[in-house]
């Protein structure tokens, strides 16, 4: 501390600046810089910053962040509404220091230093569109944050919430290949929604608190891409045929559960939000060195023939540091299932395999096309 910090003058300086504050979180080029930010606590702790902050995710997020013991500094990014969502959340009395960043121009001083990239940048659907939909629009804003994540922070572990997740983590694969920065260890497409969807579901089901329930959840993240492997839940238990289409089938469509009952004001936010927080503290205590920290993720795998595959990841210092084996099947989990939206059924594949292969032949032209733009 400077020797003068706790004189009168200086703590009425302080007073005074906190008295007529120009958006005293936000980084204008020529206001405040980093080292001169006023430090609420300065614990040790990761350098985090959520992408896409000012949105339905992302304000949520940005909250639940601000809480994790983990996070030192706090950087919250959106092209629209950044001031005000970290005037808000910088108000909260714990350890993280906040600064907000808005437009293209901030971009870089947002990522720069970061160990965590939180994404969740980009449209939501509405009723009746599919995640795919979404790809023409969000596949240009991924491609762009993900630029930036290469140039200011390569060595970041992201976390891309942005749908669709199927095809946006192979495109951020894919730019932070052509920048000589891909570590596919440290790409994490986040499939958590889906697991606390199961969890909530199941418990439902057999009458138990959902935080005693683990199912994990493989595949990809849209419709029957989703596979929950029920019968590998754990604590261990068995269902009935009919409980498993019950179960399977609300898994599967959760989204569009909600995407439905918001009718047409969005998505999962508030859900999708706490699923985030506790994806990003999983990776935090990895990241610390603790052991034992496994979670699904959408990553790029060996475990099937497929390039990406969600399935269980344990998580360390490098991010997803082992891609664990998808373990014995049962004749539901593996056998072929109809194509969603219709897609056409191939004989010889799961019906996951299949839709992956779907998804991504579909994707790569047209990333190629985008990264051509
Ligand atoms: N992985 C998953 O399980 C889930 C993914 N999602 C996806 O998350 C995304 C965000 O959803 P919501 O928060 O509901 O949408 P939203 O529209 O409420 O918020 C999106 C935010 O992204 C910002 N944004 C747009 N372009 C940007 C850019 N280039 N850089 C930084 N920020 C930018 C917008 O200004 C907005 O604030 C959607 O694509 C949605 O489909 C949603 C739920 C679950
Ligand atoms: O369904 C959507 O569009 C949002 C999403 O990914 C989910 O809630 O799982």
């Amino acid at each position: 501390m400077h020797p003068d910090a706790t004189s009168p003058s200086h703590r009425i300086a302080r007073v005074a600046a906190h008295l007529n504050p120009t958006r005293p979180q936000m980084e204008e080029p020529a206001a405040l810089r980093p080292a001169a930010c006023r430090a609420k606590g300065g614990a040790p702790g990761f350098k985090v910053a959520v992408v896409g902050a000012a949105g339905g995710i992302g304000q949520s997020l940005s909250l639940l962040m601000k809480m994790n013991p983990l996070v030192s500094v706090l950087h919250l990014y959106d092209v629209v509404n950044t001031p005000g969502v970290t005037a808000d959340v910088s108000h909260m009395d714990t350890s993280a220091v906040v600064r907000g960043f808005i437009g293209q121009q901030q971009l870089e001083a947002a990522l720069t230093g970061m160990d965590l990239v939180i994404i969740p940048a980009g449209l939501p659907r509405k009723p009746g569109m599919t995640r795919d939909d979404l790809f023409n629009k969000n596949a240009g804003i991924v491609r762009s944050i993900c630029e930036g994540v290469a140039k200011s922070c390569p060595n970041a572990i992201v976390n891309l919430i942005s749908n669709p997740v199927n095809s946006t983590v192979p495109i951020a694969a894919e730019v932070f290949k052509r920048a000589g920065t891909y570590c596919p260890k440290r790409l994490l497409g986040v499939t958590t929604l889906d697991v606390a969807r199961a969890n909530t579901f199941v418990a439902e089901v057999l009458g138990v608190d959902p935080r005693e329930v683990n199912v994990p959840v493989v595949g990809g993240h849209a419709g029957v891409t989703i596979l929950p492997l029920l019968s590998q839940v754990s604590p261990p238990c068995s269902f009935t045929p009919d409980e498993i289409s019950y179960l399977t089938n609300r898994i599967q469509n959760g989204g569009t559960e909600v995407v439905e009952a918001k009718a047409g004001a969005g998505s999962a936010t508030l859900s999708m939000a706490f699923a985030a927080a506790k994806f990003a503290d999983a990776c935090l205590r990895g990241m610390r060195g603790d052991a034992g920290i496994v979670e699904c993720s959408y990553v790029a795998s060996e475990v099937t023939e497929l390039p990406f595959f969600a399935s269980k990841v344990r998580l360390g210092r490098g991010g997803a540091e082992e891609i664990l084996p998808l373990g014995p099947l049962n004749d539901f989990e593996s056998r072929p299932g109809e194509g969603e939206e219709g897609a056409e059924r191939e004989h010889s594949e799961g019906r996951v395999v299949h839709e992956q292969v779907r998804s991504y032949e579909w994707t790569v032209p047209n990333l190629i096309q985008i990264c051509k733009d």
